[in-house]
């Protein structure tokens, strides 16, 4: 029976499937589709536009544009007149590159047409391309999609270009550069490397296993013999029904690097939403009590008007939420209505929505007035919103918050009078200015806590598929130990290894490929 199952499973961990195969059974194959051409730089008027092809018929389409003359030198840009095929007409004189495939960006054959800016020429220039045979206009993302099959770019590098294109601050835009850089792939394939080793150690045993005559050293490898394969009687899982397979089979390194393998996994698990807050965004919650001056600082860190001021209290009701760069990290800051009790039915309902959203804030902006830190409502809010966060244990999901005494040009140089008893904060004046420039600093601080720092930190991971198959490795992981049965143990081990696969895109179904291209425009 074991050895049924045994054949079984070292014939399926033979098959067909290579680890970190870069193409994709979906995406198209290299060299075979049409040439594509679309306008890669931004639309509208401006000095210089880019316009680029990608296919075996990018160099015919470039000698028709530019005769009489010949093919430039490759990865040279040499100046050409530019004209219509049909009509003779010149279109524009323009610098050309020619890169000729693999050393492309798509891998396949490409040009670049660099001309002037204006509509009119870019409109000409795209036609005329569109009447050479063979080309058509490019899809949204085409271009690297054919990098993608060609195996120019893996899949994690992929959205790491995606995010770059759509980095709008200096966090984002190193984090993106690291992925594309292709950190995260590298790590995924590190982490391969290991299950791939260990499921070695257990195909090997499937097919020595059951010969008792296993001579010493025959399962040696780097170094380290495994502890069943040496002067010790054998060991099988049926004499030692009580071992787990992992602690049967496993050399005493392989061992140790699964076991490392799933506390890195266990790490980035759990570092996860770091990486895709800084992608999507952190949630910032300005709250207080009313006229603490929350208003005064969503419009002072937005830098525009986007809240009502007032000296009457009560003025914000609706949550208000405004996108901004805070110390390089990107924010959604929202203001809300200042918390109270006792009010009016439409203010209750602005309450009752500031505590729904501080409950999503990742930093709480708990702001007082320096000059009533004594009121019943500072002193509620100290006892109730200040006090609840401090009391969270620290933890990925526990929320972080920064206090800060507003209205500071109001007190007397000695500081805040008599009050209650304050956690650590920070002093600011709206009204003046005063303050802010620590304020943000500490802010940057905060932030590089929440969503994590990409010039320091290990790569994160920026998207919900790869906690997905990060997650389904270290399950996986966790199956094969508890394993008694090698067949089973084996087909842990593969699936703990597809999972780390598709994260770089081995393998990945259509659609998978289809959301993540969908982030592209066209030409890119
Ligand atoms: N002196 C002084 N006044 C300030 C400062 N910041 C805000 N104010 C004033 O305090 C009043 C209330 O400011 P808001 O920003 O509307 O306060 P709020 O917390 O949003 O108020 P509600 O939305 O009603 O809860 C306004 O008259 C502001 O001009 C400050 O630093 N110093
Ligand atoms: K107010
Ligand atoms: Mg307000």
């Amino acid at each position: 029976m074991w050895r049924g199952l045994w054949t079984l499973a070292a014939q399926a961990a033979r098959g067909p499937r290579r680890l970190c195969t870069r193409r994709s059974s979906g995406a198209p194959a290299p060299g075979s589709g049409a040439t594509i051409f679309a306008l890669s730089s931004g639309q509208g008027r401006c000095g210089i536009a880019v316009i680029r092809t990608s296919g075996p018929a990018s160099g015919h389409a470039l000698r028709i544009l530019t005769a009489p003359r010949d093919l430039p030198l490759a990865r040279h840009a040499s100046l050409r007149l530019l004209s219509d095929p049909r009509s003779g007409e010149p279109l524009d004189r323009a610098l050309v590159l020619w890169f000729p495939g693999p050393q492309s960006f798509t891998g396949e054959d490409c040009v670049e047409f660099h001309v002037h800016g204006g509509p009119a020429v870019v409109s000409g220039v795209l036609q005329a391309l569109g009447s050479v045979p063979g080309l058509r206009p490019a899809e949204a993302g085409e271009f690297t999609r054919r990098a993608f099959a060609n195996g120019k770019l893996n899949l994690t590098e992929v959205e790491g270009l995606a995010d770059l294109i759509h980095a709008e601050t200096e966090a984002q835009r190193r984090q993106a550069l690291r992925q594309l850089d292709g950190e995260l792939g590298h790590l995924c394939r590190g982490w391969a490397e290991t299950v791939t080793k260990a499921l070695a150690h257990v195909e090997a045993y499937i097919d020595f296993g059951e010969d008792d005559n296993l001579e010493e050293g025959v399962l040696e490898q780097g170094g380290s013999t495994w502890w069943w394969g040496r002067k010790t009687p054998h060991i099988s899982p049926q004499r030692l029904p009580s071992l787990s397979l992992s602690a049967c089979l496993l050399s005493p390194t392989a061992d140790i690097k699964v076991r490392a393998l799933e506390v890195a996994l266990g790490a980035h698990l759990r570092d996860a939403r770091r990486g895709q807050r800084l992608r999507s965004g952190a949630h910032v919650v300005v709250t207080g009590p009313p006229n603490a001056g929350k208003s005064s600082l969503v419009n002072l860190l937005s830098r525009k008007p986007v809240s009502i001021v007032s000296p009457e209290p009560g003025t914000t009701r609706d949550v208000l939420e405004t996108p901004v760069d805070l110390a390089g990290f990107p924010v959604l800051l929202s203001d809300t209505a200042g918390l109270r009790e006792g009010v009016g039915p439409v203010e209750q309902e602005g309450v009752r929505r500031a505590r729904e959203r501080l409950e999503q804030a990742d930093l709480i902006l708990a702001m007082l007035d320096a000059s009533d830190l004594a009121s019943p409502s500072s002193c509620n809010f100290l006892a109730t919103v200040v006090a609840s966060v401090g009391a969270q244990s620290p933890s990925d999901s526990s929320q972080r918050l920064l206090l800060v005494l507003n209205k500071s040009d109001l007190l007397s140089p000695e500081g805040p009078g008599p009050g209650p008893d304050l956690p650590p904060h920070l002093l600011l004046s709206c009204l003046t200015g005063e303050g802010l420039d620590g304020l943000l600093e500490a802010l940057r601080k905060e932030l590089a806590a929440v969503c994590g720092d990409p010039s320091t930190d290990p790569p994160l991971l920026t998207r919900a598929r790869h906690q997905h198959h990060l997650q389904g490795c270290l399950d996986a992981l966790g199956h094969y130990k508890q394993s008694k049965d090698l067949a089973l143990a084996a087909e842990a081990l593969r699936v703990a290894r597809g999972h780390l696969t598709r994260l770089t895109g081995g393998g990945g179904t259509e659609e998978i490929l289809d959301i993540i291209f969908r982030d592209f425009c066209v030409g890119k």
